[in-house]
C-alpha cells in the first residue's frame, strides 16, 4: 500500500525547481517511499504537521539529516537543540527561548532599525540598480547578527561558508557536500573557537548563554554548543529568508504597494515569504517504532523526509498557494517548523526582516526584477545566488 517514487530530491533538477516533484509526492499519498535513499517522504501539510508534533514517534536524536547518528558518526558533535530529544533538549531550549524572546530583543530594535536605514541609504546613494543578494540579503544579517552574538570581527567571512556546508551536510554525500568538504574542518574549528567564553563580548547572546551556565541553567560543557547553535542556524537562514521576501515583493509589485500603504504589514510579509519560499525546504526525522501513517507503516529506524516547502504550498491547506499575498493569514505555516523544535530564533529573524523592510518601504516607491534571477543550489536551503533589482526612490 506504500507508493514509491524514484526521483532524487537532492538532485539539481529538483533543487532548481521542486514544485513538480512536490506535487507528485502529495498526489502519491500521505507517505511515499523514496527508493533512491530508502527514506519515507511526507509532502502534505497534514502529515508534516503531525510528524513535527509527534517528537516521540519521530525523533531528532539520530540526526535531522539523511545520516543516522546511530549507525554513522556525525561530522560535528550533535546540536543540543536541533539534534536532541527531551530530556537532553529541554534545558538548552529553555535558555535560548528566554534569550531570544520578543521582549529580550527590544533592546536591539532601535540599533537594527538604524543599521537598516544606513545600509539602504548607502545603497540607494550608489544608484537604482543592484544585486539584492550581496547588497541586502547577505549584508544586513552580517551587519547586525554577529555583533548581537558578540563574536570578534576577525574571520566573520567564515560564517556563510560554514552554514552552506552545514545545510548541505543534512543531505546525501553528493557533489554539493563534496565541494564544501575540503574546508569543513577549518570552518568548524573557527566556529568552535567563537563559542569560547573569553572571546564573547559582554552583553551579547553568547555571553548571556555563559551567564546561564553560571546560574546552573545549563552546564559549562553545554554552553559553547548552545552558542554554536546560534552561529549555525542564525545566519544563512536569515540571508535566504530576506532574499525570499525581496524576491517576493519584486515579483508581486502590488504587494509592495500594500506594504508601503500599511507598513505594519512588514511582519506578515516576512512570514508569508517564509511560507511562499520556505528557505529551509526539508528536514529529516527517525522513526522510533513502526509508525502507522495513513494505511502504511514506516518501519522503526527508518528516516522520514519532511517536505516543509511542499506542506507550505499544499492546496489542501492554502488557497492559491503559489501567490505571495499579504491579505492571507500565513500563521500555521511550517517554514519555522512546529512543536518542541519550532524555530527558537524566529523572533530574531522577524526583527531583522521588519527592520530591513521598514527601511526600504520608507525610501522606495517601487521595486522590480532587473535581470535574471539565479538560484543557488543547497541540499536543504532554498537560496538565491543573484537577485538583480531596480528601485524607484519614494
Ligand atoms: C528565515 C529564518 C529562519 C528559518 C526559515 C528557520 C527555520 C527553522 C526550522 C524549520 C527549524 C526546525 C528544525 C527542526 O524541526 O528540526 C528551526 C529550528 C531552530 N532555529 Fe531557526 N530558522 C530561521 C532563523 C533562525 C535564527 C535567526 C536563529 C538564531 C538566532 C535560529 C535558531 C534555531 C535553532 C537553535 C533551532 C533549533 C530549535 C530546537 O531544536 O529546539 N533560527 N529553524
Ligand atoms: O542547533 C543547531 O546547530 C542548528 C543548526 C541549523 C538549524 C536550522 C534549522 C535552522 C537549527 C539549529
Amino acid at each position: 500500500a506504500l507508493p514509491v517514487h524514484h526521483g532524487d530530491p537532492f538532485g539539481h533538477e529538483v533543487l532548481e525547481d521542486p514544485a513538480a516533484f512536490h506535487g507528485e509526492l502529495r498526489e502519491a499519498g500521505p507517505v511515499v517511499h523514496l527508493a533512491r535513499y530508502d527514506v519515507y517522504a511526507m509532502a502534505r501539510y497534514a502529515e508534516v504537521h503531525a510528524a513535527l508534533r509527534d517528537w516521540q514517534s519521530f525523533e531528532s536524536g539520530a540526526g535531522v539529516g539523511l545520516s543516522n547518528f546511530r549507525t554513522e558518526p556525525p561530522w560535528r558533535p550533535p546540536s543540543l537543540l536541533l539534534e536532541s530529544d527531551p530530556p537532553r533538549h529541554d534545558a538548552p531550549r529553555r535558555v535560548l527561548s528566554g534569550l531570544l524572546a520578543p521582549r529580550a530583543l527590544r533592546r536591539l530594535r532601535e540599533q537594527w532599525r538604524s543599521a537598516a536605514a544606513d545600509l539602504v541609504d548607502d545603497l540607494l546613494a550608489r544608484g537604482p540598480e543592484f544585486d539584492a543578494v550581496p547588497a541586502l540579503a547577505e549584508a544586513f544579517p552580517l551587519r547586525v547578527f554577529p555583533d548581537a552574538v558578540g563574536i570578534p570581527d576577525e574571520g566573520r567571512e567564515n560564517l556563510l561558508p560554514y552554514g552552506e556546508f552545514l545545510f548541505n551536510a543534512f543531505g546525501p554525500h553528493n557533489d554539493l557536500v563534496a565541494a564544501g568538504a575540503p574546508r569543513a574542518g577549518d570552518l568548524a574549528a573557527w566556529v568552535n573557537a567563537q563559542c569560547r567564553r573569553e572571546v564573547l563580548a559582554e552583553g551579547g547572546f553568547g555571553a548571556q548563554i555563559w551567564a546561564a551556565a553560571d546560574r546552573g541553567e545549563i552546564t559549562p560543557d553545554q554552553a559553547p554548543l548552545v552558542v554554536r547553535s546560534l552561529l549555525s542556524a542564525g545566519v544563512d537562514t536569515t540571508v535566504h529568508g530576506l532574499g525570499a521576501v525581496l524576491h517576493a515583493v519584486a515579483t508581486f509589485p502590488e504587494q509592495w504597494r500594500r506594504l508601503r500603504e500599511q507598513p505594519h504589514l512588514a511582519r506578515v510579509a516576512f512570514d508569508e515569504a517564509v511560507r511562499w519560499a520556505s528557505p529551509v525546504q526539508t528536514f529529516f526525522r527517525t522513526a522510533t517504532t513502526d509508525v502507522r501513517v495513513g494505511d502504511a507503516v514506516v518501519p522503526a529506524g527508518k528516516k522520514i523526509l519532511m517536505f516543509l516547502a511542499s506542506a507550505n504550498r499544499d492546496p489542501g491547506r492554502w488557497d492559491d498557494p503559489a501567490a505571495f499575498d499579504l491579505s492571507r493569514d500565513p500563521s500555521g505555516h511550517v517554514g519555522f517548523g512546529f512543536g518542541i523544535h519550532q524555530c527558537v530564533g524566529q523572533h530574531v529573524a522577524r526583527l531583522e526582516a521588519e527592520s530591513l523592510l521598514t527601511a526600504l518601504a520608507e525610501r522606495v516607491a517601487s521595486i522590480e526584477v532587473a535581470g535574471p534571477v539565479v538560484r543557488h543550489h543547497n541540499n536543504t536551503m532554498r537560496a538565491l545566488g543573484s537577485l538583480p533589482l531596480r528601485v524607484r526612490p519614494a
